[in-house]
């Protein structure tokens, strides 16, 4: 009870009573510590709104010491003030004293922390880092986009190899066989006329045997090269066995399939002849037109007959099949 008489006594001298008798010294003195006293309080508002406003901030609990420690430095200013009036002296103390441990616990904290915030890294050393990171990234999408490249490349490679012969480059097996689906397919849905020949080089056997297995497979290619020559854009050739191909021909009836098939025998036979380099060769070939009801199957089976009558026939020949 006495110390809450004691602190709210402000009976005592006041300080600056002094200060009464001359104006000029209270305009100074008041002037100076009401300043001081709305910029300390400015301060902590100011402090306590950047941690507020930054939750990435390191040290956060140390701007609000700081904080902390203005307010009170700002209180025992305008005790200060107060006190030229009055003499609230245990006031001024206690707050006094709390700025003290305040003010001591600040300047440990800065010291315990101070090694630390020297390590920080600089603007400088961050704004280099940043751009080596920049670098770095701009590394790493071009390699990206060269990997995607190479990607594209290779996929495309991939498809190109899954579709075609190796030896001739022509379409291989599964994928004249697929082309040959969709056309008779197309062929039915919008009634037009479809051919397919069937070709199988004779003797091909013993080309291998007299000329051996290389110059067979230069016969082979040749051979794919002679028959490519004289088809049309929309025409479609395989390689469908060893040295047996097909050709698809979309919108052509048997009469002109029969004429272009003349045509691709005489051509092989003309080839080898005018190059010495490739054995000579011959070819048997069968022409089936799609009916309708045929399919894949009975297609190829029909111009597989046909192909065996043209070799039953001497070979080197064109036979039509019979629908
Ligand atoms: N060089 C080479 N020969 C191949 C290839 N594929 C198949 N052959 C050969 O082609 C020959 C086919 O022989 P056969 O099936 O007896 O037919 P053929 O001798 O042509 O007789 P016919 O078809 O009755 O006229 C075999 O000797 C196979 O080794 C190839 O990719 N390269």
């Amino acid at each position: 009870m006495e110390f809450i008489n004691n602190l709210l006594d402000g009976d005592f001298m006041p300080h600056g009573h002094c200060l009464l008798w001359r104006t000029d010294l209270l305009i100074l003195h008041v002037g100076g510590d009401t300043l001081t006293f709305i910029a300390y309080m400015l301060i902590p508002v100011a402090l306590v709104r950047l941690v507020k406003a930054r939750d990435d901030l390191r040290f956060d609990w140390m701007f609000l010491l700081f904080a902390g420690f203005i307010f009170f430095c700002g209180a025992t200013h305008i005790l200060g003030i107060i006190n030229v009036w009055h003499g609230y002296y245990y006031i001024h103390g206690i707050i006094k004293s709390m700025t003290g441990i305040i003010s001591m616990l600040t300047a440990i904290s800065l010291w315990y922390l101070l090694p630390e915030a020297i390590s920080l890294p600089s603007k400088r050393i961050m704004s280099a880092k940043i751009v080596e990171l920049m670098r770095a990234e701009q590394k790493l999408a071009d390699a990206n986009q060269h990997l995607e490249a190479e990607v594209q490349k290779r996929t495309a490679q991939l498809e190109k190899m899954a579709t075609t012969d190796e030896l001739t480059a022509l379409l291989n097996r599964r994928e004249t066989m697929r082309l040959l689906e969709l056309e008779i397919a197309r062929a039915e849905r919008q009634g037009s006329v479809l051919s397919i020949m069937m070709l199988d080089l004779d003797d091909f056997k013993a080309v291998n045997d007299n000329h051996g297995h290389q110059a067979g497979d230069r016969a082979l290619i040749s051979a794919a090269e002679s028959f490519k020559q004289l088809l049309r854009k929309t025409d479609f050739i395989g390689r469908v066995g060893g040295e047996e191909f097909l050709v698809i021909l979309p919108d052509t009836d048997i009469n002109n399939a029969c004429e272009l098939a003349e045509r691709v025998r005489q051509a092989l036979q003309q080839h080898t002849t005018d190059n010495p380099s490739i054995p000579a060769c011959t070819t048997s070939i069968g022409v089936a037109e799609c009916s309708a009801g045929d399919n894949l199957h009975s297609l190829i089976q029909r111009a597989d007959e046909t192909l065996y009558r043209a070799k039953s026939n001497g070979r080197n020949c064109v036979c039509l099949a019979t629908s």
